[in-house]
């Protein structure tokens, strides 16, 4: 167990230079709470005896799932690793596994007979067939699952989580210390956080949002086949394909920043085409449209079985924008509306098959807490609900048609979306990332057994591919706001084709949301041959902001208006325009690149920030 108070970031490059042995960046893990502790632990030289027993644990899990002690030495040893995200991730999988055995898991559906399995799996590894030896196994397990799912949740970060898993390790196993002192270490980091949030937030709402927030780094798991975090040039050529018939772009691989520099194509086709944006496939005018990017994942914080939205583009399902007639709905279920017979095919044709007569109200419920975002980040699992169907009904024709399965990073829509992970030689210990039990962890592992995944047996769908696909999820993703069928909601969605656009603080390509309001006019609701599409549906529009020439990259705008609202580079804090000033608008742009866009704007701002750098370095010189 490791044990640290108060996670020191300050002290990240001080632990790197005093280690002595050469320290593996890839193997620095996702924690944010253990990051020192974890190089520390690489500094005295224990790393490739934890990758041994790592891929030792893998190797016996193949031979006996169900038994949750493999599962829990596992988490522990991810934890060790400081990959906690997985080892929290292990440790729910073992938690369920114990529950199963005890009878006190009730949603269980798949594989039914779990709780059997459990008590084989432990019958045969202990040579016994004595119920109270196995009973006393299984409650010896259950408390050592808590142990590491609480110290997978401080190490993540996420302290809240981690007290209410504590809260329910300790009703059961009410004198264990190490709960106990895990317990008084979150207590302490959670206050310490709340006290810090609360002289920079002033909303409530807030406060609890973020204090309920675990925070850890994107990471390419090292141990996970590489080949699975590539895009090829087949893949490509798959989505230029599906764009050809626009005419107006293509996509390309990119060098960012100023640089002149071209980008190095791969030679052999096992090989990672690099980063990507669009270019312009011919000249293109100020105004012309470039794509109206439509798809099938688009989600909001309302569940489609309230049948207010087409469950397929999530177009609007109410007067005015829909009379009641038009509605479609399909015989399979009850749960489902559309807004044409294209939607309905598609929906019934793919994701729907999986989706059908489960429910996934659960998904939606008890998003109050989550601060002013509405579904705050309670939106992840529900997109990954929707991608995760669609690649599921793509597996099954595959499997009609007797092709091999292939791996879900690979499928088109999860492989061609990039991760935002930090450069692969670089620790950027401020660079970190909302992550939730019940987002990251709890959510998705209920979906995929709900659709059928056996999480135990199937090696495809393991917490780090399942963390994978969240961080393309997240980078991927657009968000906005409407309020077409009554209250504000929060609408996710995830374009296939407008994802490719990088962002320039100058952008030469203006882009629309499907929410029509009084400022914009009905042209942003026809699709490239002029048919209209439902208002509040899940497109995207994209029209030339200036005459483009062909072979320019378009790109678009992240941040609104980079400049922001006043327009003159000036952020003013304290006027209740802190959101709205250039300055504010360059921290956000952060999150993806440290120096800028690569914009004239960032770079003379690069200039003047090295200049004023440069002075006072020379004014303590002087000193
Ligand atoms: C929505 S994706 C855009 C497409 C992406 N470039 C790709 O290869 O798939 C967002 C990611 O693109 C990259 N990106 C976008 N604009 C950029 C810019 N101006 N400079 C550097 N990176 C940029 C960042 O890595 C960001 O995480």
């Amino acid at each position: 167990m490791v044990r640290v108070l108060v996670p020191s970031v300050d002290n990240i490059s001080q632990a790197l230079e005093n280690s002595e042995k050469g320290i593996q960046i890839e193997w620095i893990g996702t924690s944010t709470f253990f990051l020192e502790h974890n190089i520390e632990l690489q500094g005295a030289g224990h790393l490739d005896s934890l990758i041994a027993f790592r891929k030792a644990l893998i190797h016996d899990l193949l031979i006996s799932p169900y038994d949750p002690s493999l599962l829990i030495d596992l988490s522990a040893v991810e934890s060790k690793l400081g990959f906690t995200d997985t080892g929290a991730a292990n440790a729910h999988k073992a938690l369920v596994l114990t529950e199963a055995a005890l009878n006190v898991n009730t949603f269980l559906q798949h594989p039914r007979d779990l709780g059997t399995l459990v008590y084989e799996a432990i019958s045969k590894r202990l040579g016994t067939e004595s119920p109270v030896v196995i009973a006393d196994e299984i409650t010896s397990l259950n408390l050592q699952t808590y142990r590491e799912l609480v110290n997978g949740l401080l190490g993540c970060a996420d302290f809240w989580d981690g007290l209410v898993q504590a809260k329910a390790g300790l009703n059961r196993f009410p004198r264990d210390a190490e709960l106990l002192e895990m317990r008084g270490d979150l207590k302490t980091a959670f206050l310490a956080r709340h006290k810090g949030l609360r002289e920079v937030l002033g909303n409530e709402k807030d406060i609890v949002a973020s204090t309920r927030t675990g925070k850890i780094y994107q990471k390419q798991y090292p141990w996970m086949d590489q080949s699975l975090c590539i895009r090829t040039p087949d893949l490509l050529r798959h989505v230029n394909a599906g764009l050809a018939g626009n005419g107006t772009c293509q996509v390309e691989p990119v060098v960012f920043g100023s640089s002149s520099q071209l980008p190095k194509l791969p030679t052999k086709e096992n090989e990672d085409v690099g980063p990507l944006g669009l270019f312009a496939a011919r000249d293109i005018k100020l105004d012309e449209k470039i794509m109206v990017d439509q798809c099938v994942t688009g989600i909001s914080d309302v569940s489609p079985t309230r049948l207010k939205h087409c469950e397929a583009c999530h177009g609007a399902l109410v007067a005015p924008y829909m009379h009641p007639t038009r509605i479609i709905r399909p015989t399979c279920c009850k749960t489902a509306a559309f807004c044409s017979i294209a939607c309905h095919d598609t929906a019934l044709a793919g994701y729907h098959k999986l989706m059908c007569k489960k429910s996934f109200d659960w998904l939606f419920e008890s998003q109050g807490l989550m601060g002013k975002e509405g579904c705050g980040t309670r939106w992840r699992p529900i997109l990954f609900l929707r991608v995760v169907a669609i690649v599921l009904a793509e597996a099954r024709e595959r499997a009609k048609k007797g092709e091999l399965a292939i791996h879900p990073l690979q499928y088109p829509l999860i492989a061609r979306m990039a991760a935002n992970y930090s450069p692969a030689d670089k620790v950027q210990p401020g660079v970190s990332h909302d992550w939730q039990y019940f987002e990251n962890v709890v959510a998705p592992t209920r979906i995929l057994m709900q659709l059928g995944i056996n999480v135990f047996t199937d090696s495809h769908w393991t917490p780090e591919v399942i963390q994978t696909i969240f961080w393309r999820i997240e980078n991927n993703a657009n968000m906005g706001k409407t309020n077409l069928t009554g209250k504000q909601i929060v609408m996710v969605n995830l374009n296939p084709n407008y994802l490719f656009f990088n962002h320039s603080c100058e952008p030469n390509v203006s882009w629309h949301g499907a929410v029509p309001s009084g400022d914009v006019s009905i042209d942003w609701l026809k699709g490239m041959n002029g048919e209209i599409l439902s208002p509040g549906c899940s497109a995207v529009w994209c029209t030339a902001a200036r005459d483009i020439r062909k072979g320019e990259e378009l790109k678009i705008s992240y941040i609104g208006n980079p400049l922001g609202s006043k327009g003159d580079g000036e952020g003013s804090e304290g006027e209740g325009e802190a959101d709205e000033g250039r300055h504010t608008k360059r921290a956000w742009l952060e999150k993806w690149f440290d120096r800028g866009c690569g914009c004239r704007i960032c770079e003379k701002e690069n200039m003047e920030t090295d200049r004023l750098e440069a002075v006072e370095a020379e004014r303590e010189k002087a000193l």
